[in-house]
């Protein structure tokens, strides 16, 4: 390959679909003809092209040309963003701003061809010359690629996942199709490309923009919980988002059908869309349950009244009706779902199969889907519980871009037994990937209150098989004594069922504080946490007390009140290193929560006996050093555990002296406050309530105004899911596809 550099004299020829130019490139030594996809291309910019001379039949000699870049940026923006981005040691946000302010757009330049120049801006030295100088080497292709993208807002942090994937053909890969960004890079979106594709000049109606459209469509629809759309919503949703007729986006539409990104399914009179890993994913879900439900099992030879008798001996307790059926169920069923809400002795179920299947020798696994609700299973069943991720033995792909399982078909779990606890935040993805590694045979047990919201995912995976009526399920519905004395528990099935709520009894654990506007409601709450709670009940203000919100934005959502809280529960001083990001300052101390599933983020403990590596969505934290020559902020989980990251991974984590209530599910807090007032009615449901009310396992205190409450504990409609497995689930049951045909539809 060979590199020659010099000005686009003449444009000759350009495709505007395919972006193949000819242009003439000038230098001082020659004028060349050089060809090859080069959309953005413009006369008088100066570029460096690489590729080979080949001599063409009937134009002669010409460069063909693999992979061009611009050698003077061509804004300002982009240089300043690469500058202060931290890829470059010895420059920071205002030094950026310095050395640009005094050579504009000659900046790169100067510091390639002239970097003693640099003295002439202030504060810049020998040592600081050498230094820039030597990063500035170190990353020449991703130099390119972040000054190229970041004015269509694409952040270094991306600039560095488009590299690793595309290596030096980053900017051509774009050029052509930027919409590959789209389907390739996790976190780049439609936008961002389509923001990319009308600048270099891509028609609206081009097929890669519309099919990349319509799958952005099914995949925000797959963000809000649906594993499909209906053909006339997704229709409706793609046309506005894309401006195009209905025609095109129809004809799109059968294109990716074509070439298996998408499936259609007919449903009665109804033409269900969806993108090809969720239905295979329902479809998988449907199949498995439904073979392990009628899989031959081993029968145990036991006496299961007398098994039940004994555990309960031990344990000194006596099994209610329901929870005899349920444990008869779960040894006489391939699959048994075990529903019902707090109080209702799930956990004390759990057990005693448990110790039933034990005391016979077989063998038991415990998962669940979130770290924390692994760990809470472990504590109440003292026995090993794993993520379900961990379970399956979790790895990724080469480019450590795609997870996969270890454990699936072909190497499925070893265990008679799979005890699976907080079913519902399980979704259809990671619930097919669980069915596909459990051999026929196996014992599965699905524990779960369908009551609390659906999961963060795709699916309604337990309220569907619930409600399929397909798959075996017994309901525990009885509240026992000590329960029963528990008013956040008597409150959670009264919301549950639509009742008023038991406030302020004297003594107990569920108050509601009436305050009206946000001001007081922030006032009354920080007083609370930061004072009042710790002090009446003697507890660490920081680590026993959580405070939810339902929402995101606004003077009570999640952001304004973490804002609010680190004010009082950690503030400034002198010896508290921080670091301030714009938006937000982390400071030593601060509580802070793991907001992605990272399972191979490392940790350590302080003086290096222990590590391992898995830091997981929910997990709390707090920090406890910010080194910032390193550019790392340090967290202390778990007590032990010490996880750095470094300030370009700070997306992983945020402030968590308020977090919302989704991210709160499978997790328990000793005390739970929550503002109760004003937001859109979609986040004032009454499974929102409940869930936050189930997290507390001491005191609930509310505070707001009571008709927010009570609109809550009316407003019942979940938020509809499309989601088709309770159809599928039926229909393979009535027509009994599975038992003629294994391979069903
Ligand atoms: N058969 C029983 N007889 C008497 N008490 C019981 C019985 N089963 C459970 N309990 C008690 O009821 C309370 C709730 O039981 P358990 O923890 O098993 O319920 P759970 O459904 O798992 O609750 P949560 O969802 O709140 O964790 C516990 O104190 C437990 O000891």
């Amino acid at each position: 390959m060979e590199r020659i550099e010099g000005m686009i004299s003449d444009i000759v020829f350009k495709n505007e679909d395919n972006g193949y130019t000819i242009a003439h490139l000038a230098n001082e030594k020659d004028e060349v003809v050089i060809v090859g996809c080069m959309p953005t291309l413009a006369q008088g910019e100066t570029i460096e092209v690489e590729g080979k001379w080949v001599n063409h039949k009937l134009y002669g000699v010409q460069f063909e040309v693999n992979k061009f870049m611009p050698v003077t940026p061509s804004s300002l923006e982009g240089i300043y963003v690469y500058l202060s981005s931290g890829m470059i040691h010895g420059i920071g946000e205002k030094m950026a701003k310095r050395i640009i302010d005094k050579f504009g757009l000659e900046t790169l330049n100067v510091i390639q061809s002239t970097p003693e120049r640099l003295k002439e801006v202030e504060g810049i030295g020998a040592k600081k010359i050498e230094q820039i100088v030597k990063s500035y080497e170190e990353n020449r292709d991703l130099r390119n690629i972040i000054i190229e993208l970041s004015p269509y807002g694409i952040t270094p942090n991306y600039c560095l996942k488009i590299y690793k994937k595309y290596k030096d053909k980053a900017i051509e890969v774009i050029n052509k199709n930027p919409y590959k960004l789209a389907e390739e890079i996790r976190g780049i979106g439609f936008k961002i490309a389509d923001n990319i594709a009308s600048k270099i000049g891509i028609d609206k109606n081009s097929k890669d923009r519309v099919s990349q459209g319509i799958l952005y469509s099914l995949n925000q629809a797959s963000l809000s919980g649906h594993t499909y759309l209906p053909k006339d919503v997704l229709i409706e949703n793609s046309r506005n988002l894309l401006d195009v007729s209905p025609s095109i986006i129809e004809e799109c539409i059968m294109d990716l059908v074509y070439d298996q990104k998408l499936h259609i399914e007919k449903r009665k009179n109804e033409y269900l869309i969806y993108l090809m890993t969720y239905y295979m994913s329902e479809n998988g879900v449907c199949k498995q349950i439904i073979k392990l439900s009628q899989a031959k099992i081993e029968d145990l030879n036991i006496n299961i009244d007398e098994e039940i008798r004994k555990v309960e001996e031990d344990e000194e307790i006596k099994l209610a009706n329901k929870q005899i059926s349920a444990v008869k169920e779960a040894i006489n069923s391939g699959v048994v779902v075990i529903t019902g809400g707090p109080g209702t002795g799930k956990t004390t179920t759990i057990n005693t199969i448990i110790k039933i299947f034990e005391n016979n020798n077989k063998e038991v696994v415990l998962a669940a889907p979130t770290g924390r609700a692994a760990k809470r299973m472990s504590e109440t069943s003292n026995k090993e519980a794993k993520t379900i991720h961990r379970l399956l033995e979790m790895g990724y792909t080469t480019d450590s871009e795609e997870l996969l399982f270890l454990k699936n078909e072909e190497d499925p779990i070893k265990a008679d037994v799979v005890i699976i606890d907080e079913v519902s935040m399980v979704d259809i993805l990671l619930m097919y990937s669980l069915l596909k590694a459990i051999k026929l045979g196996t014992r599965l047990i699905l524990v779960g209150d369908s009551d609390q919201l659906p999961s963060v995912g795709a699916g309604n995976v337990l309220g569907d098989i619930i409600n399929s009526e397909v798959i075996n399920k017994v309901r525990l519905n009885e509240i026992f004594r000590q329960a029963q004395e528990s008013m956040i528990v008597v409150n959670a099935h009264r919301i549950n069922s639509g009742q008023p709520l038991q406030l302020n009894a004297k003594g107990k654990d569920f108050f509601f504080i009436r305050k009206n506007t946000s001001e007081e409601i922030m006032s009354e709450i920080i007083g609370l946490v930061n004072e009042r709670l710790p002090k009446f009940y003697n507890l660490d203000k920081m680590k026993d007390i959580q405070v939810l919100s339902s929402m995101r934005k606004g003077d009570l959502g999640v952001t304004n009140l973490n804002i609010e809280l680190q004010k009082y529960l950690n503030k400034p001083e002198q010896y508290k290193v921080e670091e301030n990001f714009s938006k937000r300052v982390f400071r030593v101390a601060d509580k802070v929560m793991q907001i992605k599933n990272n399972y191979t983020k490392k940790w350590e403990t302080e003086d290096g006996s222990d590590s391992g590596e898995g830091i997981y969505n929910g997990d709390i934290g707090y920090i406890y050093h910010i080194d910032k020559d390193k550019k790392n902020i340090y967290v202390l989980f778990d007590d032990t555990k010490i996880v750095s990251y470094g300030y370009d991974e700070l997306d992983e984590i945020e402030h968590s002296f308020c977090t919302t209530i989704h991210k709160s599910q499978g997790s328990e807090f000793p005390v739970i406050v929550i503002p109760i007032t004003w937001a859109p009615p979609m986040l004032l449901s009454r499974n929102l309530l409940y869930t936050a009310v189930t997290r507390a396992k001491k005191l609930v205190v509310l505070v707001g105004d009571v008709k927010y409450l009570e609109y809550m504990i009316k407003n019942n409609r979940t938020n509809e899911r499309y989601s088709n497995l309770a159809y599928k689930l039926n229909k393979f049951k009535e027509e009994g596809i599975l038992l003629n045909n294994n391979e069903g539809f």
